[in-house]
């Protein structure tokens, strides 16, 4: 096939996960080419077909786009939409207008988005339409040492102003879609987050004007965690916000603090930016080839079954009926509010893949469908690193129960999210099976009905997977994080040596006598 070379006028610039026209690099190099600019977006088909996707993102994206929409319109401009493959709709662009330069920001390590991007490179290349691609980061480091200090002196940079104005052609753009035109069904999420930009500013001024300040106290609660927790990752995630601009912002917050004398607020903003240089990280971060197969999972050496919906293992793991509270709780609060913090995540997944050892693919997608947040290079960035997940598992398998104790120790979050139980006193709302009968029949709480019986007894089940995870390991050393004591040793199955015993399989069968909620 045959291109000419664009003689045309036409700029293109492609937003993708950079939804804002503040400190967008690819948008002032397309406004400074001179000539008329396009701001286009494409609704990528693929993508929302992917099981790990959502109506909840998708409305997100929706509220972000229309926020860019406004902005681009106070500036004399608008979004055009598109549907489909990237690549065909440049091309259809290109064919009907004529495009003079094409500007976007490179793609993070996404498999998904990588192959967008280089399909697009490869169709710019042979129409001979120069690419204007601005790298997220500068160049790739090579070191822990050099990726920081690159992290730190791209985010020290000034930021750029948006443009005042754009010259933009009158295109026809195609109507705003719907979640169901992509096939995404009902995804009612009454606590989700709003997209869009002037939501994600309010967000993150909240956030320093002193929301995040109880993140400054020590072995934070949940709860406390849940309200004092920025909530930046979706409008981050689809660039509302730049992360330059969020950086900058708190260090500028951190630098008042600290002439306050508030060292402990501004400790904590430490640590806020720790997390923004671990997302740049992972976002730069290119994984091994083995590890992006099975969308973005690493292959499960382990064999395990491939479980469908129906398993009802899954599904009352996935509808918070474990009959555990803390993971029934995280479950319950990730569907109704699209947000869960990271430790959290990780619990959930890990009981999946650990104690009820199910292949992490299904898991993982559900996780993955009720987060708002929801970034392929990002979720299963961290998602590689829970136990059970990973091919080179490290750590322990964490503990629902004990997890549970430490950090919901007054079962507030769990009163929040399971009614059912929140009579029961503290000492005994981590784990409701230890409850004597009389006391349940007090309070109207029936395990199997009411509330689901753990569905598998934890400390055997952590003990079995463990023989899988870490054979090396399983004669000599403890199992997930119990305290090296004999009498907690002797009741993991352990003999005074330390060697574990074989255990009989029966002591991992799973319970389902879930009522009518299984
Ligand atoms: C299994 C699993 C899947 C996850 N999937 C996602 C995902 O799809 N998208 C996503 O943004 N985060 C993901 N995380 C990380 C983390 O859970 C969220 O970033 C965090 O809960 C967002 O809440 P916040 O904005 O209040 O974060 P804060 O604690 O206020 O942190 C500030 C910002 O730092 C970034 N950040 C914090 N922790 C991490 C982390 N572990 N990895 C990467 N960035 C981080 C986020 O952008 C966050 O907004 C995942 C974690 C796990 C264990």
């Amino acid at each position: 096939m045959f291109y000419i070379c664009s003689m045309s006028d036409l700029h293109v610039i492609w937003f993708r996960r950079d939804l804002r026209v503040h400190d967008h690099a690819a948008l002032v190099a397309a406004c400074a080419s001179g000539g008329q600019v396009l701001p286009l977006y494409i609704f990528d088909t693929r993508h929302w077909h992917r099981p790990d996707t959502s109506g909840r993102q998708f409305d997100f994206l929706l509220e972000s786009l229309a926020d860019l929409d406004g902005a681009l319109r106070k500036r004399g401009s608008k979004l055009c939409l598109r549907s489909g493959n990237a690549a065909e709709v440049l091309s259809q662009i290109h064919t009907q207008y004529g495009i003079a330069s094409l500007h976007f920001h490179a793609a993070s390590h996404d498999p998904e988005e990588t192959e967008r991007v280089q399909h697009v490179r490869s169709w710019a290349m042979k129409a001979g339409i120069p690419l204007r691609e601005q790298a997220i980061r500068r160049a790739m480091p090579l070191t822990p040492e050099e990726s920081e200090t690159a992290f730190r002196h791209y985010m020290r940079q000034p930021r750029l102003n948006a443009p005042e104005n754009l010259d933009t052609p009158d295109m026809v753009s195609e109507d705003w879609p719907v979640a169901s035109d992509y096939g995404l069904g009902d995804d009612a999420c009454a606590g989700r987050q709003t997209g869009g930009r002037t939501n994600g500013v309010l967000q993150l001024r909240q956030y320093l004007a002193g929301r995040g300040r109880p993140a400054s106290k020590r072995n934070l609660s949940v709860t406390d965690r849940e309200s004092s927790a920025s909530g930046l990752s979706p409008y981050l995630n689809w660039g509302t916000l730049s992360d330059r601009e969020v950086w900058q912002a708190a260090m500028r917050a951190k630098g008042a603090l600290l002439s306050d004398g508030d060292e402990t607020f501004a400790a904590s903003l430490d640590a806020f930016v720790e997390n923004l240089e671990q997302r740049s990280r992972l976002l730069t971060a290119k994984p091994r080839r083995e590890q992006v197969e099975n969308a973005g999972l690493p292959h499960d050496i382990f064999k395990r079954e491939m479980v469908g919906a129906a398993d009802p293992r899954l599904a009352a793991w996935a509808s918070g009926r474990t009959g555990f509270p803390l993971l029934d709780a995280s479950m319950r609060c990730l569907q109704a509010t699209g947000r869960l913090e990271s430790e959290l995540r990780s619990l959930l997944l890990s009981f999946a893949t650990c104690h009820l050892w199910l292949d992490p693919t299904a898991p993982a997608q559900h996780l993955a469908r009720l987060s708002t947040d929801f970034d392929g290079a990002l979720f299963y960035g961290n998602a590689r690193k829970v136990v059970g997940v990973s091919s080179h598992p490290v750590g322990q398998i964490p503990n629902p129960v004990r997890h549970s104790q430490m950090r919901d120790p007054e079962g507030t979050f769990i009163r929040k999210w399971i009614p059912e139980i929140a009579d029961l006193p503290d000492a005994l709302i981590h784990s409701p099976w230890d409850a004597p009968k009389s006391l349940l029949a007090e309070k109207g709480i029936v395990l199997g009905q009411s509330y689901p019986m753990r569905m598998v007894d934890h400390m055997a089940a952590a003990r079995a997977a463990r023989r899988h995870l870490f054979p090396e390991q399983s004669s000599h050393a403890l199992p997930f994080g119990v305290p090296a004591r004999p009498n907690m040793a002797r009741r993991a199955g352990m003999s005074k040596s330390g060697r574990v015993h074989a255990l009989p399989a029966k002591s991992v069968q799973l319970s389902f006598d879930l009522g009518g909620h299984a």
